[in-house]
């Protein structure tokens, strides 16, 4: 039940609506990656006093972080229109000709999962980065040649789960990477106090921090518990209290740490499965029947920062901690067992 909270793809169109209305609009609303923030507004601001469009942006980081929040909040703060696309909607060099073509100047384009665009709409976007200028190919074979077309100047704003899979020649072209981190608590208590607001939620404080640091570093998955959180006060004729968050957290199985299904999959897989490992990704992937790249790119990142799983060169290892966590007893001396 609980990994509804926080797969983005099962999202309901009521979710939806709900993550809209939530969404910051400018860089003073947006909570949290206070590095991240300084950054954007110095791009922003120098871009604007030399009345040019801002550089190239990537914004990297597990789902649910804020990346395609921010780059609204770029077209916002700089004025400039935004276009939406994606990776996996730009299939052929020409659906990524026909958006390019289209821009107006200034415009801000913006490709989620860039890191799933087709390799030759990957090299048209070189060009059209570094130049504002595409080549079209016209006709085939021996006759077939390429035609320059000017492009308006734009603003390129890519989101990336998977930064590591984007080519350099690509990551080169962005005149700025922004690394999205899980947020503190304290950003999440801030997070949901914005949201309980706006929603007309009214909640103690104590609940909002257990709801903070049940929602896995993540404003997404911290809006949705707050939402069922509601939905149980409401439902039960209740104070939306500390104790009306974690009965409603157990119902929607939201431990205390706050991992969902996919991470507990992983780490009982680690454990029981593998003896605490090292185990190599692939077979893990295969034995809880999850794509490696979700383990790598979403699963894992969390665990390691709450110190649950580590990886090394030969594999992944799950901490003391995870052993703990899960009160499962180990029945052979291994590599912690051995005192290393
Ligand atoms: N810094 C923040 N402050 C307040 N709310 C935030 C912040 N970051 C994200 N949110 C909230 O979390 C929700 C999810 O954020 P967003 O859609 O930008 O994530 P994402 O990184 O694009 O995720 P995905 O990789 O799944 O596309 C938004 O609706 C927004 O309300
Ligand atoms: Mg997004």
């Amino acid at each position: 039940m609980s990994e509804d909270l926080t797969k983005p793809e099962l999202e309901s169109e009521a979710e939806l609506a709900f993550e809209g209305a939530l969404r910051p609009k400018s860089l003073t609303e947006f909570v949290g990656q206070t590095k991240v923030r300084g950054q954007l507004e110095l791009l922003l601001k120098a871009a604007a006093m030399q009345d040019r469009t801002p550089d190239h942006i990537l914004l990297a980081g597990p789902p649910g972080l804020g990346k395609t929040t921010l780059a609204m909040i770029v077209a916002h703060e700089s004025n400039r229109p935004l276009r939406m696309s994606s990776g996996p909607a730009i299939q052929h060099a020409g659906d990524l000709a026909a958006v390019l073509s289209s821009l107006v100047p200034g415009e801000v384009l913006f490709i989620d999962e860039i890191h799933r665009m087709t390799r030759s709409a990957e090299e048209m976007l070189y060009l059209a980065m570094e130049d504002f200028r595409i080549d079209i190919m016209v006709g085939k074979g021996a006759g077939a040649t390429s035609i320059p077309l000017e492009l308006s100047p734009f603003t390129l704003v890519g989101a990336t789960t998977r930064s590591g899979l984007l080519p350099n020649p690509l990551r080169d072209r962005f005149g700025f990477t922004a690394h999205l981190e899980f947020y503190d608590e304290s950003e999440l208590y801030e997070v949901l106090r914005r949201a309980a607001a706006l929603l007309d939620v009214e909640i103690d404080k104590d609940a909002l921090r257990e709801i903070a640091g049940r929602c896995r570093g993540t404003p997404r998955i911290a809006n949705r518990l707050l939402r069922r959180v509601r939905d149980y006060a409401l439902v039960h004729g209740r104070r939306a209290d500390i104790t009306t968050v974690r009965e409603a957290l157990d119902l929607y199985d939201v431990d205390a740490l706050g991992l969902d299904r996919l991470d507990r999959g992983v780490l009982e897989a680690i454990l029981k499965r593998f003896d605490g490992g090292p185990v190599g990704l692939n077979t893990l992937a295969v034995s809880v029947g999850e794509e490696a790249d979700t383990i790598e790119s979403v699963v894992e990142p969390f665990l390691v920062r709450v110190g649950l799983l580590t990886r090394t060169p030969r594999g992944r290892l799950a901490t003391p901690e995870a052993w703990r966590h899960f009160g499962i007893e180990r029945h052979t001396g291994g590599l912690f067992g051995d005192g290393l």
